[in-house]
């Protein structure tokens, strides 16, 4: 079994309210995402590819243009634009390619991260 996975980064503003952070979180400020997207398969005998990276490239530039230099909350789609949110919402866009096994935003300078497995978990 091999598992494929491209990266790309974004640029992004946000507000959330509602956690302990408080006042600061609520106010408009920007971060820097990571997204990591894998897929899982075995490679095609005749390509030797699980899936192609320039398929997978295409539609992560799709993706990733919709999020960059965006201001999150405007996305209906996304919902509160939390990290849980935002791996599903990516998730949605690139199931389309098939293989899909997880996607995991990470938000490095708090070090944090989110991983989501897809509606079936
Ligand atoms: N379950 C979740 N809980 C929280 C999330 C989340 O996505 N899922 N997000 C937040 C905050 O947005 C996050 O912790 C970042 O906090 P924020 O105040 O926006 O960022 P900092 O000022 O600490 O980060 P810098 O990048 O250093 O400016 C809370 N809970
Ligand atoms: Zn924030």
């Amino acid at each position: 079994m091999w598992e494929l996975t491209k990266s790309f980064r974004f640029e992004a503003a946000h507000s959330l309210t509602g956690t302990t952070f408080g006042a600061a979180s609520e106010e408009i400020h920007g971060h820097s995402f990571r997204a990591e997207v894998t897929v899982r398969g075995t490679p095609d005998p005749a390509t030797g590819m699980v899936v192609d990276l320039g398929l997978l490239q295409r539609a992560i530039e799709d993706v990733r243009l919709t999020l960059d230099h965006k201001y999150l909350n405007k996305i209906e789609a996304l919902g509160t634009p939390t990290l849980e949110n935002l791996s599903r919402f990516v998730w949605d866009r690139l199931q389309h390619i098939g293989k899909l096994t997880r996607v995991s935003i990470h938000r490095d300078s708090c070090n944090e991260s989110c991983t989501y497995y897809g509606p079936q978990g």
